[in-house]
């Protein structure tokens, strides 16, 4: 009986969703590297081949039957005597499909396991596109006998059960797990310890690493040897190739020790994910850069500076576009956050449209007095004005509302609104001041911007404004940003009632007007752009709200 084997843990970008080719040779190029370190198998994670999350393309019997082909070519090659090999993809048997595991040896697809635990919450709807496959039972490997699982496989205990008691010798899970800020720490992990605890089995959580339009995957795949301890923990953010060794140690699967690489903190972990995730919109849907309206205002600053971290500063664009209410400040604001971040910056006044829209609409709006309606013009005639930059040079334009805007409203549609993507959308205020602190003080690992601070001081110290009329200020329409926050936190992370939050020390006329923004926007979010998922409540996906909906009228 063979003692001792190797398994690389390929914590890969498998390019894009649907991009099967170069998936496939991002997972030859980990088996390879896999082979150079002495492995016996190489694991890659969840649908690896087909690209996670494939949603309603694995509808299309084209992209199925692609992928099987894929796969088998990738199989026959495992003829050249080197590692087996995992890969994740779909797998049609007859009239069901199902989200599959292939072990490739020999030459062959030697086993095929279905994933048992489709998740049908949050962001996934895997009951409406997969079959449930049968329990798994473990699968004989070299002397070893594996406990295959695909992902939400592990998060319930059933599978992991059953493997335990047909004599599985380790339990091996290959994920395709969402970011999280802290979902290491606060879910896996934990998670992770219990089914160890019923099993007494070793674990491994091979993670993905990158990110497929909202949603960002952050890797930190680890393996939990018997006893609990942490045996491995791979890097958060980036690809790697991990090799673990392990030992039978009387009747137990035993891995070697290795490198523990812990997640960065909180604010490291949102600020990386808003960066991997631009960074792989950007790049996979083949943009030369992107171009944004840089306000000298605190959310554009964080924006731009995440957007030089992904793509580096030669791909980013700024304009700022002055009105006749930009302050000086602003102005040297705005310029000086460009400086240090070293983008091209351009300066694009909009007076003269604002005077054309109020002479084209005169005749028609009569006598009405300025109101909402010319502020809007001026964030509209921003947002034609960036598109057409956008349209003329190819770059994509970046979207700069934060989550307490988008929460309330506080976004003229079709005018700030405008854009491809957002780094800020699922991230409130508050954390974008203690973001924007935290940046100006670590260069985060891989970022292709300079180190230092890269915005200015004023930038986060000054009250928020809109300019939009003369002396504005956010807090003139909204309650201050920390308890509007956590109102917020509380209606849509919490779920919670307003006498629930009145008994948190709220002050209940404020939570009934944010509940009443809340609803009220959520014609805007439905028109608004993508944005990387952080909370485990995101717009889109993970909360669907009815848009008509009368229960507003009735919260008291
Ligand atoms: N249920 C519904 N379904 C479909 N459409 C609906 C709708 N309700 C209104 N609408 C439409 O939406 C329009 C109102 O929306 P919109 O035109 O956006 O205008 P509105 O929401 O009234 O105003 C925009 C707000 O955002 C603030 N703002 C603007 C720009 C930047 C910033 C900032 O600091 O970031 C803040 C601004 O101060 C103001 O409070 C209506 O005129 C109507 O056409
Ligand atoms: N004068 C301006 N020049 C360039 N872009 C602008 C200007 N004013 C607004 N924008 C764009 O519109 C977005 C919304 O701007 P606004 O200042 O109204 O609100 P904000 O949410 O406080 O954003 P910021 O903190 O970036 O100012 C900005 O982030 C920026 O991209
Ligand atoms: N792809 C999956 O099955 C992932 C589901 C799992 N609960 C997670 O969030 O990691």
């Amino acid at each position: 009986m063979a003692d001792t084997l190797r398994i690389a843990l390929a914590q890969i970008n498998t390019t894009h969703v649907g991009a099967l080719h170069a998936n496939a040779d991002r997972i030859r190029a980990a088996r390879a590297e896999g082979a150079r370190l002495g492995a016996d198998l190489v694991v890659t994670p969840e649908f690896s081949v087909g690209g996670y999350l494939p949603e309603d393309l694995v509808r299309k019997p084209a992209y199925v039957a692609a992928c099987a082909e894929v796969i088998a070519t990738l199989a026959a090659e495992t003829a050249d005597g080197g590692p087996g090999l995992i890969v994740g993809g779909p797998w049609a048997d007859g009239d069901r499909l199902y989200n599959a595991a292939f072990l490739l040896e020999g030459g062959k697809i030697a086993a095929r396991r279905a994933k048992h635990e489709l998740p049908n919450y949050g962001v996934f709807d895997e009951k409406r596109v997969f079959d449930a496959g049968p329990v798994p039972g473990p699968i004989p490997f070299r002397g070893f006998r594996i406990g295959l699982m695909v992902c939400e496989d592990w998060w319930l205990p059933t599978c992991a059960e059953t493997l335990c008691e047909t004599g599985a010798e380790m339990l091996l899970s290959i994920n395709g797990s969402p970011f999280e800020a802290d979902k290491h720490d606060r879910q896996r992990l934990p998670l992770a310890v219990t089914r160890v605890v019923e099993t007494g089995l070793p674990f491994v959580f091979l993670a993905q690493v990158g990110s497929q339009d909202e949603i960002v995957f952050d890797g930190a795949s680890f393996v939990l040897n018997p006893d609990r301890s942490l045996a491995a923990l791979l890097p958060s953010f980036a690809e790697d190739v991990r090799l673990t060794e392990w030992r039978r140690e009387g009747d137990r699967l035993v891995c070697v020790p290795g490198a523990v690489v812990p997640p960065p903190d909180t604010l490291g972990q949102v600020y990386a994910a808003m960066t991997l995730g631009l960074r792989d919109y950007v790049n996979k849907n083949g943009f030369p850069g992107v171009v944004l309206g840089l306000s000298g205002g605190i959310d554009s600053a964080i924006s731009a500076a995440v957007a030089v971290d992904a793509l580096g500063p030669d791909r980013v664009q700024a304009v700022m576009m002055p009105s006749p209410y930009t302050s000086p400040e602003s102005l040297e604001d705005a310029a000086k956050c460009a400086r240090l971040l070293g983008i091209r910056y351009d300066t694009i006044g909009i007076g003269p449209a604002m005077d054309a829209f109020a002479g084209m609409l005169a005749p028609t709006f009569g006598n009405r007095p300025p109101d909402i309606t010319e502020e809007n013009l001026q964030s509209r005639i921003r947002g034609v004005t960036l598109m057409a930059l956008s349209n003329k040079f190819g770059s994509m334009l970046l979207t700069t509302g934060n989550k307490s805007e988008m929460s309330t409203g506080y976004a003229t549609i079709y005018g700030d609104m405008c854009g491809g993507y957002s780094v800020l959308k699922d991230v409130y205020k508050t954390m974008v001041f203690a973001l924007c602190r935290w940046r100006n003080a670590n260069l985060p690992a891989g970022a292709l911007g300079p180190a230092g601070a890269v915005m200015p001081e004023r930038v986060i110290t000054k009250p928020p404004s809109a300019e939009l009329r003369p002396d504005q200020k956010d807090q003139d329409s909204l309650p201050e940003y920390e308890v509007l926050d956590a109102i917020l936190e509380g209606l849509i992370e919490g779920e919670k009632s307003v006498d629930a939050l009145v008994a948190e020390g709220l002050d209940r006329a404020t939570v009934l007007r944010v509940w009443k923004l809340l609803d009220r926007a959520e014609y805007k979010r439905r028109q608004a752009p993508p944005g990387v998922k952080i909370t485990p409540r995101a717009f889109g996906r993970d909360r669907r709200y009815p848009i008509t909906n009368g229960f507003t009228a009735l919260v008291k």
